[in-house]
C-alpha cells in the first residue's frame, strides 16, 4: 500500500485526503505517515534480524517526539548528537541503554548528562574529546563505555556536504593514529574502550563505499586485537539513501550482505544508524499556492512554504517531487514553472523549471520526500511560524507539533528597559550588563 497516493482524484495521506488536513491545519504543514514509518523500521529490522544488532534511529534526521516513539515502541535505540536530542530520546521513550552519543564537538556538560544517564555508548572522535572524557567521568566516579570513530578516508559518493568519511572531512581519527589512541584510551581510568565506529556520509546510493570502508574497519579490528586489545563492538553508522529522483538506492538485503561479508566474521555486537532511510518517505510538506505569476523569461508558482521550512533545495540543491494535491486530468498541459516561496531571496525556490500541470491560487501541492532532514532544519528566518507537524494514522491525525504563535516572537521582555520601549518587564532578561551589575 502506498500511504501517499491519489483516491478518488485527490492526494491522500493514508485514508485522508489531504485538502481536509490542509483545512483543519492550516498550511504549509508537514505530514508524516505511521504506516511507512512502522513499515520502513519493520523492513530494515527484518533484514538485520539475524546479526546480533541493535538499530539507533539518528534522531538529526527527525526529531519528531512522536516519529521517534514510534520506533521506540518497536524497540528501536537512538543515535544522538546533543544534549537536546539526548533528551529528546529519553522522552519519547528511548531506554538509555540503547542510546549512542555520537559528534565531533561535544561540551563537558553533554558528557556529564550522558553520563549520569548511563547510555550504552559514547563515540569519542578526537584525542582531546577522549581526554576530556576521561577527566569527566572520572570526576563523576565513572567509566565512559566508549567507541572510537575513524575516519576511512573512503568517497561516499554522496554530495560534497553530506560526506563525513574523507580525511579532509572533520570526522573520526585518522586511520594511522587509531591504535595509538586506542591503546591510549585503554589506559585511562574514566574510559572503558569497547570497539569502533564510523560513518561516511549521508545519501549513499552506491553499495562500493560502504564495502571498502567496512573492510578496513575489519583490519583495524584484527590489528587492535593483534597487540592485545579488545574489540567487541562496530558502530556501521546510517546512510544509506532514498530515491528523490529516481536513483536505485541499494536493498537493505544487500547492504546486510556486504556487512556480513566484511565484518560479519569479527563476533562483535553491530549497530546501525539509519536516519533518512526510516523517515524520508513518510513525509510530505503541504502547500497552498498563493500566486501564479507569469514572468518575462519564466513563469512562477509562489507557495506559502518556504527555505526557512524545508532548506535541501536551496543548500544542496535537492530534488524534491512536487505533486498537485487535486489529480490532474491526464490530458491536462504541462507547463514549466519556477516553484518558489515567499522569502526575499532568490535561492528560496523549491524547482527551477519544473514541469506541472496547470495550478491556480488557492490550489494545493505536496512536496515529497520532506520526512527528513525537513522540519528539523526549518528556521526562524524572515520571522516566519514554523509550520506544524501532524502524524497520520489510518483515518486519524494528531498534530503532533503545533503551530505556535506570534507572542512567541514579541516576547517583549528581550527589550532591555535602557531602549525604553515603556513595556519591557522590569528585573527580566537585563543581559550581561544587568549581570554584572
Ligand atoms: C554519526 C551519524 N550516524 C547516522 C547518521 C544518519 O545518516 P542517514 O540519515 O544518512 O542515515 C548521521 C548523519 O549523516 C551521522 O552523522
Ligand atoms: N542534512 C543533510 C543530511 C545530513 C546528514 C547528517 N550527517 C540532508 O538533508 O541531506
Amino acid at each position: 500500500m502506498s500511504v501517499f497516493a491519489y483516491r478518488q482524484g485527490e492526494l491522500h495521506a493514508e485514508a485522508l485526503p489531504l485538502s481536509r488536513l490542509a483545512a483543519e491545519v492550516g498550511t504549509p504543514f508537514f505530514c508524516y505517515s505511521h504506516a511507512a514509518l512502522a513499515s520502513a523500521y519493520d523492513e530494515f529490522s527484518a533484514a538485520v534480524a539475524g546479526l546480533p544488532s541493535m538499530i539507533c534511529y539518528a534522531l538529526k534526521a527527525n526529531s519528531n517526539l512522536a516519529v521517534i516513539a514510534t520506533f521506540a515502541q518497536r524497540g528501536a535505540g537512538a543515535d544522538v548528537v546533543s544534549e537536546g536530542e539526548l533528551r529528546q530520546a529519553l522522552a519519547a521513550g528511548v531506554p538509555a541503554q540503547k542510546i549512542i552519543f555520537s559528534g565531533v564537538g561535544k561540551t563537558a556538560a553533554e558528557m556529564k548528562f550522558a553520563l549520569e544517564t548511563g547510555i550504552r555508548q559514547i563515540n569519542v572522535e578526537s584525542l582531546p574529546e577522549l581526554r576530556l572524557l576521561d577527566q569527566v567521568a572520572r570526576g563523576l566516579g565513572r567509566k565512559a563505555i566508549v567507541a572510537l570513530r575513524i575516519n576511512p578516508d573512503v568517497d561516499a559518493r554522496t554530495h560534497a556536504k553530506i560526506s563525513t568519511g574523507k580525511a579532509e572531512n572533520k570526522f573520526g581519527i585518522e586511520l594511522g593514529h587509531v591504535q595509538a589512541a586506542y591503546q591510549e584510551a585503554s589506559g585511562l581510568a574514566g574510559i572503558d574502550v569497547r570497539g569502533l565506529a564510523l560513518h561516511i556520509g549521508s545519501q549513499l546510493t552506491d553499495l562500493e563505499p560502504y564495502r571498502a570502508a567496512f573492510r578496513r574497519v575489519a583490519e583495524i579490528t584484527a590489528e587492535l586485537r593483534g597487540v592485545g586489545l579488545t574489540v567487541d563492538r562496530l558502530d556501521l553508522g546510517g546512510g544509506i539513501g532514498i530515491a528523490y529522483r529516481g536513483e536505485t538506492p541499494p536493498a537493505i538485503a544487500d547492504y546486510v550482505r556486504v556487512v556480513r561479508e566484511t565484518v560479519g566474521s569479527l563476533k562483535t555486537e553491530l549497530a546501525f544508524e539509519p536516519g533518512r532511510w526510516l523517515v524520508g518517505n513518510a513525509g510530505i510538506l503541504v502547500s497552498r499556492v498563493l500566486f501564479v505569476k507569469p514572468g518575462a523569461s519564466r513563469d512562477f508558482v509562489i507557495i506559502d512554504a518556504a527555505m526557512n521550512d524545508l532548506i535541501r533545495p536551496a543548500l544542496y540543491d535537492a530534488y524534491h517531487a512536487i505533486l498537485p494535491v487535486k489529480e490532474a486530468a491526464s490530458d491536462a498541459p504541462v507547463k514549466r514553472f519556477d516553484v518558489v516561496g515567499p522569502i526575499c531571496e532568490s535561492g528560496d525556490r523549491f524547482a527551477e523549471q519544473r514541469p506541472l500541470p496547470p495550478l491556480q491560487d488557492g490550489d494545493l501541492v505536496a512536496i515529497c520526500q520532506a520526512g527528513a532532514y525537513s522540519a528539523v532544519m526549518a528556521s526562524g528566518y524572515n520571522s516566519r511560524l514554523a509550520a506544524p507537524e501532524i502524524l497520520v494514522h489510518g483515518h486519524a491525525f494528531d498534530i503532533v507539533r503545533a503551530r505556535p504563535d506570534y507572542q512567541s516572537l514579541l516576547a517583549r521582555d528581550q527589550i532591555p528597559d535602557w531602549l525604553g520601549a515603556g513595556s519591557g518587564r522590569p528585573g527580566q532578561a537585563k543581559g550581561a550588563r544587568g549581570a554584572a551589575e
